[in-house]
């Protein structure tokens, strides 16, 4: 970090904190009393709760946004996001104190502001690769008002080089100012929805990475007052970008891992789960949790930030998003398989015995519970594969419309008014909880995240007597194996007339998988 250095004089108008000769100190004062404007470009489930945060440490900050109605909501000091514990109180109490204003104007906003921060979408067109144009559009706008001595941050996530090759050029371009009069740093979001301010004030090191080293400077007195943990300056701007696809690439490799080992489960007669959770037990092994695919605009996207440019193969990451993109149609195959058995096995009589005549419920279309966001969610994929095989198919979520997504939307309280053959586990949201399963006709229930337990507090014994016939992909942790109904050992042994201990969670009854 360059030591304090000795700058004489503050330019009128606010300073910037990129070159100029005010102390870091002074910038510190600076940028917490408010003198130094702050625009946030993007205030969605990261950019709201990032400017909010902005504001409660800088006091002077616009945010803003090209939906009037995000913007409007934000005016009245409301929070548009959901799930995010503490955000509306802390948006009420910004805009209230007048640290926090909100426009669609991104040039008015850029006029004023002294540090610019990125965090619009970094998404993929049609042939996956990276779409930067909404975050090039956003760098435009900036650079019409860039001023010497300005930071722009971006904070969305951009492949590799983003920042040196092309959010650099655009704003000497669009600026008219040379590179080394401004600048430009990476500073990734570590940042979950449902956890967004824990995560933004500081749940893990904030990684800087600057186009130059003043970027990097300037980026760290930012971050050093933003965020409680540590700042973690890196080389550059590339290796600050390339760790955060890095971290995606990680997780979107991993997940790949515990879905080809779930899948082996059926053939194994175990539970995947278990023994994963099991083998986790070594420091040395991290394996995930299998489920019906990988949702988001981050997870899945990050991968394709490599692969459309990379020269090196890179086979392993490929492989990764293929086992990932293939898991709705694993788990609507599984499904097939189970209600062509059920009636045999189960006895469920009036169940269809073929998707083609079955009508199918999906519980949860977002692609995380309590997240309203459904960008590449497993359910779309499901309800493609269901469609094709010519059910009939409804859905369920709390927070988005079914039918947007091509399915009868039904609410649960209507589930018990009808008769279903099957339901697919999609994404379990709390709401679930409310599900009077016991009140439901019998049917085929597809568990693709092992979280009927969970839900409703059922052990592995009661979700193999209920009136379902329940099949977890991959297992469930309690240690029963994917499909269908078995003996319990309880069953058995009350027919012995026998005292033994109910079947101890996480242990098999070792019956007969049917
Ligand atoms: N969602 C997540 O969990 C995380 C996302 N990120 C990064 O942050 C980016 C944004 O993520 P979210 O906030 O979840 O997206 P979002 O879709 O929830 O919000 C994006 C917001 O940007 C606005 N917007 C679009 N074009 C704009 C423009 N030209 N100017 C100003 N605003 C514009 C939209 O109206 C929307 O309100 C992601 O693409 C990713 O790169 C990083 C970490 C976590
Ligand atoms: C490295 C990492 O975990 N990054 C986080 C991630 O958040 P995000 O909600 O997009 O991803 P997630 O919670 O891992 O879930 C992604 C998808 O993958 C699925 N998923 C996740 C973990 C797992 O073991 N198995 C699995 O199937 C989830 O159900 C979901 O559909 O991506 C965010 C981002 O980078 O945008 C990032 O800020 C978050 O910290």
């Amino acid at each position: 970090m360059t030591a304090d250095r000795t700058r004489a004089t503050e330019p009128d108008g606010g300073i910037g904190l990129y070159g100029g000769d005010v102390s870091e100190t002074r910038q510190r004062e600076l940028l917490t009393s408010g003198a130094i404007p702050v625009a946030v470009y993007g205030l969605g489930k990261m950019g709201l709760p990032l400017s909010a945060v902005y504001a409660e440490t800088t006091g002077a900050v616009t945010g803003v946004d090209v939906d009037p109605s995000v913007v409007e909501t934000i005016r009245r000091g409301e929070s548009h996001v959901v799930g995010e514990p503490g955000l509306a109180d802390l948006v009420a109490d910004q805009v209230d104190a007048g640290r926090l204003e909100a426009t669609t104007d991104g040039p008015a906003a850029a006029e004023q502001a002294r540090i610019h921060v990125v965090i619009v979408p970094t998404l993929l067109d049609d042939r996956n690769d990276p779409d930067l144009t909404t975050v090039e559009s956003v760098v435009d706008d900036i650079g019409a008002g860039l001023e010497p001595g300005d930071l722009v941050i971006a904070e969305s996530t951009l492949p590799p080089g983003t920042c040196r090759d092309v959010l650099a050029p655009h704003l000497a371009a669009t600026s008219g100012l040379e590179p080394g009069e401004f600048g430009l740093a990476f500073c990734p979001e570590r940042t979950a929805s449902g956890t967004a301010l824990r995560d933004i004030r500081g749940q893990y090191p904030k990684v800087v990475g600057g186009v130059d080293d003043e970027s990097t400077r300037a980026a760290c007195v930012v971050y050093g007052e933003l965020s409680d943990n540590d700042v973690h300056p890196v080389s550059d701007a590339t290796t600050a970008e390339a760790v955060k696809v890095f971290e995606g690439v990680y997780r979107d490799v991993n997940i790949a891992l515990a879905n080809e080992l779930g899948r082996l489960a059926d053939e194994l007669g175990i539970s995947a789960r278990e023994a994963m959770h099991t083998a986790n037990e070594l420091p040395m092994c991290q394996l995930h949790d299998p489920g019906p695919g990988v949702g988001g605009h981050c997870i899945p996207f990050y991968p394709h930030f490599l692969l459309s440019g990379a020269d090196e193969p890179m086979a392993l990451t490929r492989t990764a998003r293929e086992v990932n993109e293939s898991m709705p149609a694993v788990v609507v195959g599984r499904l097939e398989r189970e209600l062509a058995a059920a009636e045999v096995d189960d006895g469920l009589e009036g169940v269809a015995t073929d998707l083609a005549d079955a009508s199918v419920v999906v519980l949860g279309i977002t692609y995380r519970p309590g997240v309203e966001e459904t960008r590449a969610s497993p359910a779309l994929g499901v309800i493609d594969a269901l469609t094709d095989a010519g059910a009939d198919v409804a859905g369920v979520d709390p927070l988005v419309d079914p039918a947007d997504y091509g399915v009868r939307p039904v609410s649960l309280a209507d589930l018990s008014a009808e008769s279903f053959d099957a339901a697919v586990l999609v994404t379990p949201h709390e709401e679930f909880r409310d599900l009077e399963w016991d009140a439901l006709e019998p049917m085929v229930v597809a568990d693709g995240r092992d979280a009927l337990g969970e839900l409703t507090g059922w052990d592995a014994l009661d979700r193999h007597e209920s009136r379902h016939r329940v099949y977890t992909l991959g297992g469930s942790s309690d240690g029963s194996p994917p499909a269908g109904r078995r003996e319990s050992r309880r069953s058995t042994e009350r027919m012995a007339g026998s005292s033994a201990d109910p079947l101890e969670p996480g242990r098999t009854d070792g019956g007969d998988d049917v």
